[in-house]
């Protein structure tokens, strides 16, 4: 059956106000297109594709909620400390319930596509094995990616390079690591070399912790990036967080720039948490703790924005609202002049879905799935000024869920 969403407006494509969809599949895009069976009305409606959320920890998720104050000092490695301390008493019904609940909150604003770190430092697999069932389980409604992660690090953790490739083994999409967090320089250097070797060998994605620091020696991402270029696999790698780079020097800065550029590699910044994360060494100035978001855009260096955490060991708040974290981001990043607004959205849309090799069944083009989402405004400026919420979120052609704006019982009156 074909069915016409009609009146809308549609990010990235000027002056279509229709999309025809036909067995779950878009078939056109435009105005005046032919009469269809059903008929939507979008109400005049911004029509983007869906959130994507390249990086959030789905094992985590709701672990703080009752550690009240446990957390002193807000800093990564205290969130490391005090998760290897929860997930001993962590069972299967409670990391699915808490995964279920978290996903629910993402795909009720939006996300229909999230990568996720699962911690394979745990000779149980636990996370991983309940990941690996509802990745299945939901893959009509929301498209997971996960990564075989050592939280406790590849060689800090005990058998954590052996873990990493078992997660591989039973079905993880894509290889994880934390070089900062292993106990050297050299060993963090190892490390990155163990996981563009496991990612070559099992064919894999991969997507590393990397300089999630202040610390501007921790310096991984060039080896990373360096490596991955020997190989021509820039495109399947991303470095996520890359804080550090934030503080380097500019000369350094520079000529990394060009670096990845030649890549293609992707990077990923998690604005909220790592302004929280970030800076507790600093006094004052006090450093924002993201990366160079603005001068990737400018660059031509492929980045986007993620959740990260919801309610965790490392970062209390979190609602996968995407659009709480674009408002974020690009505060923090400063990409907010009215040009840069223009195409802020793909920061959470087509940016993230290129990071996570999206690109056959993602966007707003004819031949791909009717995946997308209706925002409570028209313009993208509109959009981004009033951070509006989802209206609708349509999966294959189908509503998820679709919900009235709210309404006013007594309105203002001037
Ligand atoms: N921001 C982070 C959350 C969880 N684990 C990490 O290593 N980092």
């Amino acid at each position: 059956m074909k069915k016409k969403f009609f009146n809308a407006k549609f990010y990235r494509h000027d002056d279509a106000t229709e999309m025809v969809v036909e067995n779950g599949k878009i078939t056109h895009i435009g105005t005046g297109l032919p009469k269809c069976e059903e008929e939507i009305d979008l109400g005049g409606k911004l029509v983007l594709p869906p959130y994507v959320d390249p990086h959030l920890h789905l094992d985590y998720v709701y672990t703080g909620r009752n550690d009240g104050g446990k957390i002193k000092s807000g800093t990564l490695f205290e969130g490391i400390a005090r998760w290897h301390d929860i997930k001993k008493s962590q069972t299967r019904e409670d990391a699915r319930e808490r995964a279920l609940a978290a996903i629910r909150e993402e795909v009720s604003q939006g996300v229909q596509f999230i990568r996720t770190h699962i911690d394979v430092t745990d000779p149980k697999l636990l996370g991983l094995e309940v990941m690996l069932e509802l990745r299945e389980e939901l893959k009509d409604t929301v498209t997971i990616q996960i990564v075989s992660f050592p939280q406790e690090g590849m060689y800090a953790y005990k058998g954590g390079y052996e873990l990493v490739e078992e997660g591989l083994k039973m079905g993880a999409d894509c290889v994880g690591g934390i070089p900062h967090f292993e106990w050297a320089r050299e060993i963090g250097e190892k490390s990155v070399h163990s996981i563009v070797e496991l990612a070559l060998r099992h064919d894999k994605m991969f997507d590393v912790h990397c300089d999630e620091t202040d610390d501007p020696m921790a310096r991984f991402v060039e080896l990373l990036n360096a490596l991955v270029m020997i190989e021509g696999i820039g495109p399947k790698t991303t470095a996520s967080h890359t804080c550090s780079f934030g503080s380097a020097d500019d000369a350094y800065a520079f000529r990394m720039m060009s670096l990845f550029k030649a890549s293609g590699m992707n990077f990923i910044a998690c604005p909220t948490e790592n302004a929280y994360l970030q800076g507790r060494q600093d006094t004052y100035p006090k450093r924002r703790g993201l990366t160079r978001v603005k001068e990737f855009l400018e660059g031509g260096i492929n980045v986007s924005f993620a959740q990260d955490s919801i309610n965790d060991p490392w970062y209390p708040l979190g609602n996968g609202n995407l659009m709480n974290i674009l408002d974020n981001g690009i505060h923090l990043s400063q990409v907010a002049s009215f040009e840069e607004l223009e195409t802020a959205f793909n920061l959470i849309t087509y940016n993230s879905a290129k990071t996570m090799m999206l690109d056959k069944e993602y966007g707003l083009e004819a031949g791909k799935p009717a995946n997308f989402i209706v925002l409570n405004e028209s313009s993208v400026f509109e959009a981004i000024r009033k951070r509006v919420d989802v209206l609708a979120s349509v999966r294959n052609g189908n509503f998820l869920f679709r919900r009235q704006e709210p309404a006013y019982d007594i309105p203002l009156k001037f």
